[in-house]
């Protein structure tokens, strides 16, 4: 592990058997504390992206943190993908399997433009389920996906595999 990474596997708080049995689930609302941690952060993120995108996507909930702050240091539109039933119509959806269930998302298509290169972004790669629902999402509403990114990737859980087919520009910024 790198010295930001290190850092970050420091702050990010583990929760035992949530929010299923089984389930150690990385709570990384506690890297909030650390503000000056979260600059690094968004830095590396920005470093990663810039140049090579037009727009960022990020993923509800946790994906909009650091998304929207990515977005505005590389000064692009940012688009929200909700959980099913948040956003106002015009929508589309996508449906997908999760570590823990499954559930459905939605963007709104009048802010993807043909041929727009996205970045989807959330905090944690687990089984790449969500990511990839997203990927699709964009890309039926005309959208290139050509970045992924994530705080941390569950690299047992291979969700790497099902981003593959969009691209292989993929940064997580501490592996498990
Ligand atoms: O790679 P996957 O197996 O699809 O899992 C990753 C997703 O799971 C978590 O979201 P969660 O559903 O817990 O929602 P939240 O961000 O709103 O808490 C995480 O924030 C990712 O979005
Ligand atoms: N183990 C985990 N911790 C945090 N978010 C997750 N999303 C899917 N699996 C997760």
């Amino acid at each position: 592990m790198n010295d930001l990474a290190q850092r970050i596997d420091d702050n990010i708080a583990r929760v035992a058997d949530f929010p299923q049995p089984g389930i150690q689930y990385k709570d990384i609302t506690s890297l909030f504390q650390q503000p000056e941690l979260c600059n690094e952060m968004v830095e590396a993120f920005a470093e990663f992206s810039r140049g090579k995108i037009d727009a960022v996507c990020g993923i509800e909930s946790r994906g909009f943190l650091f998304g929207l702050l990515i977005a505005q240091k590389l000064n692009l539109p940012f688009v929200l993908v909700r959980k099913q039933g948040k956003l106002p119509p015009p929508t589309v959806a996508e449906s997908y399997e999760l570590e823990y269930g499954n559930a459905t998302i939605e963007v709104q298509p009048q802010y993807i433009q043909n041929g727009q290169r996205f970045l989807v972004h959330d905090d944690v790669l687990a089984t790449g389920g969500t990511a990839e629902a997203t990927a699709k999402l964009i890309e039926k509403c005309g959208g290139k996906v050509v970045q992924f990114s994530f705080i941390a990737e569950l690299e047992f859980l291979h969700g790497r595999e099902k981003l593959n087919p969009f691209t292989t520009d993929i940064q997580s910024l501490v592996r498990y």
